[in-house]
């Protein structure tokens, strides 16, 4: 079988809400993808989608955004979509800048926020 490829999906905290529906509205093209998310991020992804296939990897602030830089490097992510808070301080902003800094390295189709996570989830469904 073909090895399938995978999208990253993170949400910071005040954005979960919106990337669950957005996951639950995109379910059926998300299927056709293996999934790798944060933490916390995951979770709520597996309890909106039962039917995706999801790897949790550590949550952001203890590295999860570190881990999943590392398979964008490896080559292991094919695109990243990530809705960010801009309003809240974080802790591990420095994580953040790193990711979406590897994700631009690495030249993978990455999307800030809701409106172009429309659009490249669009792209997948052609
Ligand atoms: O903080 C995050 C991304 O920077 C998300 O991590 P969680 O999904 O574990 O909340």
């Amino acid at each position: 079988m073909a090895k399938r490829e995978t999208i990253a999906l993170i949400a910071h905290d005040q954005k979960k809400d919106d990337l669950a529906d957005f996951a639950r509205t995109h379910e059926a093209v998300l299927s056709q993808f293996d999934i790798v998310a944060t933490g916390t991020t995951g979770g709520r992804i597996i309890e909106a989608c039962p039917s995706l296939s999801v790897r949790r990897m550590k949550s952001g602030p203890l590295g999860g955004d570190q881990q999943i830089g590392a398979m964008i490097a490896e080559g292991e992510v094919s695109m990243l979509i990530f809705f960010t808070d801009p309003l809240t301080p974080m802790p591990h902003d420095v994580d953040v800048k790193a990711l979406t800094r590897l994700a631009t390295v690495y030249d993978i189709p990455m999307a800030l926020n809701r409106a172009t996570a429309e659009i490249l989830i669009g792209a997948c469904d052609r």
